[in-house]
């Protein structure tokens, strides 16, 4: 039951971008039947080695980099550029579209039975792959994340709006849901890896602790913690119900520029964040506009429903001795 077109017929994907799409959406259905098969397969989440950024690579990350990469000649796309790989791969030299991916997102959760996810940007193909991929992410022509969860399911833009589909197992067909997405401005729940509070910069820290403050600081009301370690999975729940996200840059060796990559997870999740009525933005400036120095570099990343994030850019820009009061005497936000 497994056709070669795996999107429902209402599917309204833009015709020069539908071969590409249905490759992509071809392998993430392949992946999704493999996870949900998970100890079955053996082996998935062992560890094979290191990626360009020093990073551990699981077996699925190298099975879903292989897979996508593979997938996609023919399908018009000249530069393949991965988070797994040192180089990009130019794949068809007459095509004229570049797709970055993360192909497995989250895989520190693989043998937790915890969703996981590959996020994809596509771009248009310049003439080399540092001039197509360190063009800031307005650039991006359509961006978008398959979550591997208790639902298999694909949001991805094109520039108008966010388009939600799930994996019906039934047909093996990603179905159309809506195509009006919007992140809910109101919610109150957070999330951060809150291990790293002493690592982190004063305006973050002022942020968290007036969060913690509950409905005796100054935010006056009480908020929730959430943590996945699954990008895919926290944009997920901010796109459905709200929120904030924040993987600031912190004082570990390593961290000084955080730990999310522009071109591979931050700048897709910006553009489905943006055309949901969200923003995202390293703590002061959207990440949108911002360029990345190197393909495999890293930001700051804050994101999830406008009003949280315009908070923490007021947070950045406290002076510093409002920044390191108590909240009791910080007193700039009554939310
Ligand atoms: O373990 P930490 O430091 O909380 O980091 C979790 C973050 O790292 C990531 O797993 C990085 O992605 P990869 O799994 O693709 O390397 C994000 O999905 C997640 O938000
Ligand atoms: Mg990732
Ligand atoms: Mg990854």
């Amino acid at each position: 039951m497994t056709d070669a077109n795996p999107y429902s017929p209402d599917a309204p994907i833009p015709a020069r971008l539908r071969p590409t799409m249905e490759a992509l959406g071809r392998v993430a259905r392949d992946l999704a039947r493999r996870i949900a098969r998970g100890p079955l397969e053996g082996g998935l989440d062992a560890h094979v080695g290191g990626n360009a950024d020093g990073d551990a690579q699981k077996a699925l990350d190298v099975i879903a980099d292989r897979a996508f990469a593979e997938a996609l000649r023919g399908t018009g796309v000249r530069w393949y550029a991965s988070e797994e790989q040192d180089d990009v791969t130019e794949l068809d030299p007459q095509g004229t579209l570049a797709l970055a991916i993360d192909p497995l997102d989250g895989s520190s959760n693989i043998a937790t039975n915890v969703s996981i996810g590959t996020i994809f940007s596509l771009r248009e193909a310049e003439e080399g792959p540092e001039a197509t991929f360190l063009a800031p992410g307005r650039a991006q022509i359509a961006a978008g994340y398959v979550i591997y969860g208790p639902q298999c399911m694909m949001l991805v833009s094109f520039g108008a709006g966010v388009q939600s589909y799930v994996l019906d197992p039934e047909t093996a067909r990603f179905t159309l849901l809506d195509t009006t997405r919007r992140i809910p401005a109101e919610s109150s729940e957070f999330a951060i890896n809150a291990s790293n509070y002493r690592h982190w910069s004063k305006p973050v820290r002022a942020y968290i602790d007036d969060c913690l403050a509950g409905a005796e600081g100054p935010r006056d009301k009480n908020f929730n913690m959430r943590w996945i370690a699954s990008l895919v999975a926290e944009t997920h729940r901010i796109l459905m119900r709200g929120g904030i996200f924040l993987y600031p840059q912190d004082d570990r060796p390593g961290y000084a520029q955080g730990r999310l990559r522009m071109v591979y997870e931050c700048a897709p999740i910006a553009m489905l964040v943006e055309q949901a009525g969200g923003r995202a933005t390293d703590g002061n400036t959207a990440i949108l506009d911002l360029q990345a120095g190197s393909l495999h570099a890293r930001t700051p990343f804050v994101f999830g429903s406008a009003v949280k994030v315009d908070h923490v850019a007021a947070y950045h820009d406290l002076p510093e001795h409002e920044v390191s009061a108590l909240f009791g005497h910080r007193g700039l936000f009554r939310v």
